[in-house]
Parts: C-alpha cells; sequence; structure tokens
C-alpha cells in the first residue's frame, strides 16, 4: 500500500515539534496534519523534490496520515483528497498515485517551513496561530493585493492611470508589472508610494518600484502577509551550494533569494568586506550564520580560517567545535577582541612579506600559481559599537585591516544595530565598501549604510537591501538558519 515517505531531517522537526513546540505526548500523525495544513496555506505548489524521501526516514501509512480505514468521524482521506484537488486544480479522486505524491510534498514542504520559520525559542502554538490563521482578519488586504482591480482603484485615487500585465509572486512580495500609458504617471506614482502603501494598509512596510525593459512598464512590489511568505532554510542553501560549485569564486557566500525567488550568490572576497546593519530583530544574527554556513559548505579548513568575535557572548557559542574555526579564534570580551585585531594586522605585514617574497600581487595569484598555501581569512564582528565603546584603537586597527588587508586574503564582516556616525565613521566608511541594510529605524540610517533611503520601510525578518562595491542596490530575502541547522553544520565540518 502508497505510503507517506520523510527524510531524517524531516523526522527531526517532527520530534522538535513534539518535544519543544507541543510540550510532548503528541502523536507524529497531529505534526504531519500541522505541515499538510502549513503548506496548503502557501501560494504556490510544493517542489518535485519532496517526491523522495530518504533512507533514514521514516514510512506513514495512510491511516496514521489521514485516518483511512477508520471511522466515518476519524476518516480524513477523502477531506484532504478534495483540499488537494482543489489546491492543485486536478481531480485526484481519479488519480490514487498523484494524490499520495502530492500529499507528501505537502507534508515535506509544511515541515521544512516549521523548521525554517519557527524557532524553538517561540511559543510554537502562537507561531502556528499566525501561520494559519493571522490573516483571517486581514483577507481583504491579501484579496487587494491579489486582485489588480482594487490596486488599480487606490492608483487612481493617486491620479495613476494604468492596467495590470502580468503579476508575479515573488517568496514574500507580489510583482504587478503596471502598464502606463501616460508616462508622466510614473513621476507622480513614485511621489505617491507612501500613499498607496496607506491605502493598502501596509503599515510601515512601503512599496517598491522596479525598472523593466518593457515600454511604459513599472513593477509594484507589494508586500505580502507573512502567512504566505516561502521560507528558504539550510537545506536550500546546500542546494544552491552544490549546484554553484563551478563557479570561480573564492569565498561564496549565499544570503538568500531575490525578489522573485532566485538564489543571489556573490564573492567575499571580492567584497572585500562587509558591513551588515539593522535594528534588533530585522535578522542580523541569522543573517551572519547564513554566510558562515555558506562559506563553511564552500571551503575546506584549509581553505579559510574563520574568526568570531561576539562581544554580547551569545550567538557564536555553537561554533566552538568547528572546524574551520581558528585557534583561540572565538572572542567573546573587548580587550580579546583588540588583542585579536593586533595579531591580525601583523598576520597581514607577515603575509604582505611573503607575498613579496613569492612575488605575488595578492593571494588569489599566490594561489592560482600555486606558490603560496595560505588560508583566506574571514573575521566575523557580531555588534560593531560595543566593541567601538571599549577601545579608541579598536577601530585603528578595523581600518587598518579594512584598508590594506584585501591582498592578504583577510577579510572583514561587520555587524551593527547602530548604523551611525560613531560606529561607522567616515574612515570605516570608505574601507568597507559593500553594504547590506535590514529593517533600519530611520531612512536617515538607510542613507549611512546604502546612500539611499529603503530600508526603513523592508518587511523585517531577513528582508534586506544589498549594494556590493560599485553596484546597484538589489533586494534579497534571507536565508533562515537556525540552531539546530548550525549544529549539523558544526558536526559536518568535524567528519
Ligand atoms: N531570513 C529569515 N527568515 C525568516 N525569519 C527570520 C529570518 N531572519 C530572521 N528571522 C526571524 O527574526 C528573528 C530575529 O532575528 P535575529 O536574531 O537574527 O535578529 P537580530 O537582528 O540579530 O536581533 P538582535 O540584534 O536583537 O540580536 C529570529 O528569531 C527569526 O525568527
Amino acid at each position: 500500500m502508497a505510503k507517506v515517505n520523510t527524510s531524517l531531517n524531516d523526522e527531526r522537526t517532527i520530534e522538535l515539534v513534539q518535544r519543544k513546540g507541543l510540550l510532548a505526548g503528541r502523536y507524529k500523525w497531529q505534526i504531519l496534519r500541522l505541515a499538510l495544513a502549513r503548506s496548503l496555506k502557501m501560494t504556490t505548489p510544493p517542489g518535485e523534490h519532496y517526491d523522495f524521501g530518504t533512507s533514514d526516514g521514516k514510512e506513514y501509512s495512510l491511516e496514521q496520515v489521514c485516518g483511512e480505514g477508520k471511522p466515518d468521524d476519524e476518516n480524513f482521506t477523502d477531506l484532504y483528497r478534495l483540499l488537494i484537488s482543489n489546491y492543485h486544480q486536478q481531480d485526484l479522486f481519479a488519480d490514487e498515485e498523484m494524490f499520495i505524491r502530492l500529499l507528501q510534498r505537502h507534508i515535506r514542504r509544511g515541515l521544512d517551513e516549521f523548521r525554517t520559520s519557527w524557532r524553538e525559542s517561540h511559543d510554537f502554538h502562537e507561531y502556528l496561530y499566525q501561520s494559519l490563521f493571522s490573516n483571517l482578519n486581514t483577507a481583504k488586504q491579501q484579496d487587494r493585493n491579489a486582485a489588480p482591480l482594487p490596486l488599480l482603484e487606490m492608483l487612481e485615487e493617486i491620479g495613476v492611470r494604468g492596467h495590470i500585465k502580468e503579476t508575479i509572486d515573488g517568496s514574500r512580495l507580489t510583482r504587478f508589472m503596471l502598464h502606463l500609458p501616460d508616462a508622466n504617471d510614473l513621476s507622480k506614482l513614485k511621489r505617491n508610494l507612501d500613499t498607496l502603501a496607506f491605502s493598502l494598509g501596509l503599515q510601515e512596510q512601503g512599496i517598491f518600484t522596479h525598472e523593466t525593459n518593457q515600454p511604459k512598464v513599472i513593477g509594484l512590489d507589494v508586500p505580502r502577509p507573512a502567512s504566505s511568505w516561502h521560507s528558504q532554510g539550510f537545506h536550500e542553501q546546500s542546494r544552491w551550494i552544490e549546484q554553484g560549485k563551478s563557479t570561480t569564486f573564492l569565498l561564496p557566500v549565499y544570503p538568500g533569494v531575490d525578489v522573485l525567488g532566485k538564489p543571489y550568490s556573490f564573492d567575499l572576497a571580492k567584497a572585500p568586506h562587509l558591513l551588515v546593519a539593522g535594528t534588533t530583530g530585522s535578522g542580523k544574527s541569522v543573517l551572519l550564520h547564513a554566510l558562515i554556513a555558506s562559506l563553511v559548505q564552500s571551503c575546506t579548513p584549509a581553505q579559510l580560517q574563520i574568526y568570531l568575535i561576539d562581544p554580547k557572548r551569545v550567538e557564536f557559542t555553537a561554533y566552538k567545535q568547528l572546524a574551520h574555526l581558528a585557534p583561540e579564534g572565538l572572542v567573546t570580551d573587548a580587550p580579546a577582541a583588540l588583542k585579536l585585531l593586533k595579531e591580525l594586522a601583523g598576520e597581514m605585514e607577515r603575509r604582505e612579506q611573503v607575498l613579496a617574497d613569492a612575488g605575488v600581487r595578492d593571494l588569489e595569484e599566490g594561489l592560482t600559481k600555486q606558490v603560496i598555501q595560505l588560508p583566506f581569512i574571514v573575521v566575523f564582528v557580531e555588534e560593531l559599537s560595543a566593541l567601538l565603546m571599549e577601545s579608541q584603537d579598536t577601530e585603528t586597527y578595523l581600518v587598518r585591516l579594512a584598508q590594506k588587508a584585501r591582498a592578504t586574503g583577510i577579510h572583514l564582516v561587520l555587524a551593527t544595530q547602530r548604523p551611525d556616525a560613531d560606529t561607522f565613521s567616515g574612515l570605516l566608511r570608505s574601507n568597507v565598501p559593500s553594504r547590506i541594510a535590514l529593517t533600519v529605524r530611520t531612512a536617515a540610517e538607510s542613507r549611512i549604510i546604502l546612500d539611499e533611503t529603503g530600508a526603513e520601510k523592508l518587511t523585517g525578518r531577513g528582508d534586506m537591501l544589498i549594494r556590493l562595491v560599485g553596484g546597484n542596490v538589489l533586494r534579497l530575502h534571507g536565508v533562515n538558519i537556525n540552531a539546530d541547522d548550525i549544529a549539523q553544520l558544526v558536526k559536518m565540518t568535524r567528519k
């Protein structure tokens, strides 16, 4: 008889939800059904990659999943068949095999969603309530976002006439491709985006415009309620890394997906230093984990050494056993951080001599010509402002490293909640040219980071604007890496 198969990761999620979410004593089939409900709330169909469980996963019968063969009041098979038929606009009463396959895809996608968007430290019931029901009382707003007609009415209110050529669902936003017969309406539209957002009940989350190459067509990116977001997690990130192995990037990082859900990557070695800024809860720590996870999965410990500076002492402790962590590479107080930065400045000078002796310009050339064998070094700083408050010298060494360390293969990733002049002085600013802004408090903070406004209107939780050295600003939605993923990552590197 046909079964629903899971993977080991799915099983871990089920156990975690049992133990920490529902606080023990619940049955696995209950969690499978909750996962099904979660997936059916999402607007795009689950992918085919959920078709294959793994040999270390489990098999569940239709009796367990749907109550097949039980008395009528406990048997939901036909109800689930109806719901899934409706979702996929396909008659699954006539195709049993397809029903089981889609049932499995939804259940496994729902489990993935739990894994990537719920944190053990958060109340699972509240999370579930929010993700299953929160848009019931904002249903009107969601309909408005989904249906072009009311959007057009709102546009007319601000004096803009147009029609929607196409609607594309991204992972958190819907992009409306708006055709404007009168090109003069474009400036009116851009001036009135806040009014439009207000009319659509979007509160502080903004509507962004997106230039297109079609004549008189502009993209309008409108945020959807969080319950309809599609999250990306460690699992997806690992797949992108595997698929991207042929790139020439020296230090590939995969922070997330673009507005339309396409994975985005860049070479940290070319950045060559990165500032990450955002208010508390905007997703800075999760983003740093995503960057670390990318590097660790792409490079061996012989190719890359990582230093982690965390004056808050909380974020990086899980990496203690990471194979890529440099000896004494985890630093949790400001004096030790200063000592480390001094040592790294010394290492930079030593490397400069090694490069000069080998007759090469930089580490990349030395590695290509196989005349040097040194690992890249990436230094992550979790809260830059806490560090800078301790000593004036900290900034001096950071600036020195930012100015000169690139050629020697030493790169900095600096995170801060406070992107103001005290934290991000002119000298640091000009030497840390690549920036990521998560949600910030004010337009002025957005300007300090990106030289333009916008980050004050993001949707939070890993929504970000990125500007790499010399490039344009691009919007990304971050990969969600949780504590379990980090534990798995660390274990993988120790093998
Ligand atoms: N990419 C993401 N996808 C979904 N949820 C996310 C993502 N990034 C962060 N979150 C959610 O947002 C919450 C806050 O994230 P995080 O702890 O990284 O914020 P932070 O900016 O580091 O905050 P603080 O400065 O207070 O430490 C997390 O608990 C997580 O649930």
